[in-house]
């Protein structure tokens, strides 16, 4: 049974497609980074998988049950944390977590949750007045009652120092082992990257890639980017229908060949020599980084940029 799977999935709201006929199936099991920059449609997926808003289009299994017609069956078996969770009520962070517990029918131990995300010095402190952080850490502690199968988590990292960033890590990492499915969304590459089984990017409401980060390592290190100097302004050779050719341009008497595979270069490089005087050759790779950032490039237009959102 996979933990996940929509199919055709879509949320129109008026003229913006949040969500555009997404397939995606995770398996048990595993921790899933869904990716995008600010306005790709995470939360809106999220909301979809949770049955907080409805699709335009398209259907949603959750553990083996249709979003729509089993919410609640689902709500029992997932923890969620939300996106800006709000302690609005006069309760200390101990009373929230027991009230989840009890709400729950959970025979968890609030205190060792507590603990657990670093909160139990604070514990009989009113909620709403945490600090950013503090509140991202009761959160995720409430998410972690009764010990879901499935972990859904909202930017998790949000106003985390590096002290609760690295428990956040190892409490998923720990739950991970013990079976639980953790989807989690991010804008951030290294920190999906760290705990990731596989990635799914977002792009304007489109999964543009799903890979793990070791084949989406192997895309950006087979991207390359060859430049040929020759002697006169390089055109019609046609290098665009060699395997392996994404694009090419002439800058002046240079030739760029975008190759998509490692083994591209030496045929490109080789049919070029045969058709034209070539000075010099360079070729550059591209990162992880760059390969996200081309993914995701543009994004939508209420949203930031992605460079900025990547710190
Ligand atoms: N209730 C809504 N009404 C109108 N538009 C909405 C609504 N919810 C989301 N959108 C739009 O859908 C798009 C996707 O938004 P969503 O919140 O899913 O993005 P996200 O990837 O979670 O972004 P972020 O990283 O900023 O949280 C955006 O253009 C957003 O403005």
């Amino acid at each position: 049974m996979a933990a996940i799977r929509t199919k055709g999935l879509t949320k129109r709201f008026g003229d913006v497609v949040a969500v555009d006929d997404l397939n995606l199936t995770i398996e048990e099991g595993e921790v899933f980074g869904f990716l995008g920059p600010n306005g790709a449609g995470k939360s809106t997926t999220i909301n979809l998988l949770l049955d907080f808003i409805r699709p335009t289009e398209g259907s949603v299994e959750v553990l083996g049950r249709d979003a729509q017609t089993n919410p609640e069956a689902i709500r029992q078996r997932v923890g969620v944390l939300p996106e800006g969770y709000g302690f609005d009520d006069p309760l200390t962070g101990r009373e929230y977590l027991s009230w989840a517990i009890r709400t729950k029918r959970a025979d968890d131990d609030a205190d060792d949750l507590l603990d657990l995300v670093g909160l139990a010095d604070d514990a009989d402190r009113l909620a709403g007045d945490y600090s950013k952080g503090m509140q991202q850490r009761l959160a995720f502690a409430i998410a972690l009652v009764d010990d879901p199968d499935l972990l859904i988590l909202d930017e998790p990292s949000t106003g985390l120092d590096p002290n609760g960033i690295q428990q956040l890590r190892d409490v998923v990492r720990e739950r991970a082992a013990g079976g639980t499915t953790v989807f989690f969304s991010s804008h951030i590459l290294s920190e999906v990257e760290a705990v990731s089984d596989r990635v799914g990017v977002m792009n304007e409401g489109e999964l543009v890639a799903v890979d793990s980060i070791e084949g989406l390592r192997e895309s950006a290190g087979g991207h390359a980017t060859l430049h040929l100097d020759c002697a006169s302004s390089p055109t019609g050779l046609g290098v665009d229908a060699l395997a392996g050719v994404a694009g090419t341009s002439v800058e002046d008497r240079t030739l760029v060949v975008d190759c998509t595979d490692p083994t591209a270069k030496v045929d490109v490089v080789t049919h070029v020599a045969e058709r034209a005087t070539v000075e010099d050759i360079r070729s550059e790779t591209v990162s992880l980084e760059t390969l996200f950032n081309d993914l995701t490039a543009g994004g939508r237009d209420d949203a930031r940029p992605v460079e900025e959102v990547q710190q």
